[in-house]
């Protein structure tokens, strides 16, 4: 858990208050429509260098659109999107990821009849050109980093068995494994320990940890507890608006969150 002072966040540059340094990601007066439903109506997200940010609120309170704006999957109805000092606003799904920006939804895209192995290996190779896949010395270069993330993930010793002899806990990890083989910036997850056992959410904690050396995390999650202990700042939606955004330690002291959670308990 983080142990920084307790501070509430500034909202991002453009509502009224410079950033001291440009964040990784600043997702800045996110307005986005559906037909007659505003899903998110000024929400913003700004995230530094190496930070876990977990996304918390109520259930429909805008949390995974928040993030398909961020990914690329839905496009702002108004608002920017900042990710290592580019405006990638308009900017596509593969654009944001060659930037390195990598996302895992709750819909799972291993391919459960390949081999753990070969799911990483196609992971690495979709954000390869095919000219680095032909003249690189790839097939030693792509082995050791295919291992290498299946050793990070406790699943290098089933890396010949295919992906849906895993349980789920180990297929939602290796999902991630898949998201980080191309080495983003910036991973998000979308609710990653769905349907997981108390000790596979403990498990994917130490899973996460390390990867703080090199990238930033947003997750999205309803157990408050996971997010607590791994994250370092918190944002909280409540009906498509921001409600808080601080460290952990401040948003456990907000007098808003706790009455949105109270409310609704
Ligand atoms: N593609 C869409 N078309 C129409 N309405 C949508 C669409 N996507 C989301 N919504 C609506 O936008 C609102 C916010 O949904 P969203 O899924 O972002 O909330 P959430 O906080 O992630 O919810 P949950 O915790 O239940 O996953 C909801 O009222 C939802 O029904």
């Amino acid at each position: 858990m983080a142990t920084g002072m307790v501070t509430a966040e500034a909202p991002p540059a453009g509502r009224g208050q410079a950033a001291a340094a440009e964040p990784l990601l600043a997702a800045a007066d996110i307005v986005k429509v559906f037909g007659k439903l505003t899903a998110l109506n000024g929400a913003y997200l700004t995230v530094a260098p190496n930070e876990f940010h977990g996304l918390i609120g109520p259930n429909g309170s805008g949390k995974s659109t928040l993030m398909k704006c961020v990914a690329g999957a839905e496009t702002p109805t108004t608002g920017s999107v900042r990710f290592d000092g580019r405006d990638i606003t308009a900017a596509s799904p593969a654009e944001r990821a060659r930037a390195g920006l990598s996302l895992k939804f709750q819909i799972t895209s291993v391919l459960p009849a390949l081999t753990l192995y070969d799911n990483i290996l196609l992971a690495l190779q979709a954000r390869t050109s095919l000219a680095g896949l032909v003249f690189s010395r790839t097939r030693g270069v792509l082995h050791d980093r295919v291992m290498g993330m299946l050793e990070q993930f406790r699943l290098a010793d089933r890396a010949g068995e295919p992906a849906s002899a895993l349980s789920h806990g180990q297929q939602q990890w290796l999902e991630i494994a898949m998201a980080l083989a191309p080495e983003p910036k910036l991973l998000l997850l979308d609710e990653p320990t769905g349907g997981m056992s108390l000790e596979e959410r403990r498990v994917t904690g130490e899973l996460l940890q390390p990867i703080r050396a090199h990238c930033s995390l947003v997750i999205v999650e309803h157990d408050l507890d996971f997010i607590r202990d791994i994250c370092d700042r918190l944002t909280v939606l409540d009906q498509g608006s921001v409600l808080d955004s601080g460290t952990v330690q401040h948003i456990q002291a907000s007098p808003q969150v706790q009455e949105v959670y109270l409310r609704r308990a």
